[in-house]
């Protein structure tokens, strides 16, 4: 069952959860969240279940206070819930949608056939399953913006602490590639911070399509 707290954390991003405890100053108590994100008054006792959950899982944390019951104690964030709030750029965590995505999900339920598939040298997993490569159904399904915007988010948030924590990594270069870059969140960043460096990013055409302009990219 432990894909259910994938599905949790989704289920808290899909509903805004995190922005509404930002609204509310870091700290929301169960009605608030509700109101704020349009919980069903039926279902506010199952709000209070997917909380409790996702308290107990690290996502968030809890202030209860010895009078307090579920209604009133409040919610605040964690390190890893403050990573979902959303920003001006995105109003919410666009890298969980990827990573939690039903499509992805389902490819693991092909495993067992993956490994036996006789075409399976020539075959991902996702192809198994699906029947098509992550880049067709992409295409089909026309998800490609919200694909895009989660390398973005995450490029961005890995390139911060990488550029603030392990800059020496760059001394001594020049030029470089990022091969399989999208659209180049990666490459911005370093160019960015070191504008000596000759960035240049690599991808297929598709990936590239409506990719913005990058000043010393
Ligand atoms: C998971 S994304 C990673 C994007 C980016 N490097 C990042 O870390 O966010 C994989 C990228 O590989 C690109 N890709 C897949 N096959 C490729 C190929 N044959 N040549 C160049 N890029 C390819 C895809 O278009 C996609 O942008």
């Amino acid at each position: 069952m432990a894909y259910v707290k994938s599905a949790m954390l989704r289920a808290a991003v899909d509903l805004r959860v995190p922005d509404a405890i930002h609204h509310r100053g870091g700290a929301a108590t169960l009605s608030d969240i509700a109101a704020e994100v349009g919980i069903q008054p039926a279902k506010v006792s199952h709000l209070h279940r997917l909380m409790r959950a996702l308290t107990i899982l690290g996502i968030f944390s809890v202030d209860q206070g010895p009078h307090d019951d579920a209604t009133n104690m409040h919610y605040k964030f964690t390190p890893p819930s403050r990573l979902l709030v959303g920003d001006s750029s995105c109003t919410q965590s666009p890298i969980v949608r990827v990573l939690v995505d039903p499509l992805s999900l389902t490819a693991l339920c092909s495993i067992g056939e993956w490994f036996t598939d006789e075409r399976a040298s020539a075959l991902t997993l996702f192809e198994v399953a699906h029947g098509c490569t992550r880049e067709e159904m992409t295409a089909k399904k026309g998800t490609r913006g919200m694909f895009n915007a989660g390398m973005v988010s995450d490029n961005r948030l890995l390139m911060e602490t990488i550029i603030r924590d392990h800059c020496n990594i760059f001394e001594g270069v020049t030029s470089l590639v990022d091969a399989s870059g999208a659209h180049g969140a990666t490459a911005e960043a370093i160019a960015k911070a070191f504008p000596h460096i000759n960035c240049t990013v690599l991808d297929l055409p598709h990936a590239i399509a409506g990719a913005p302009a990058i000043s010393n990219v």
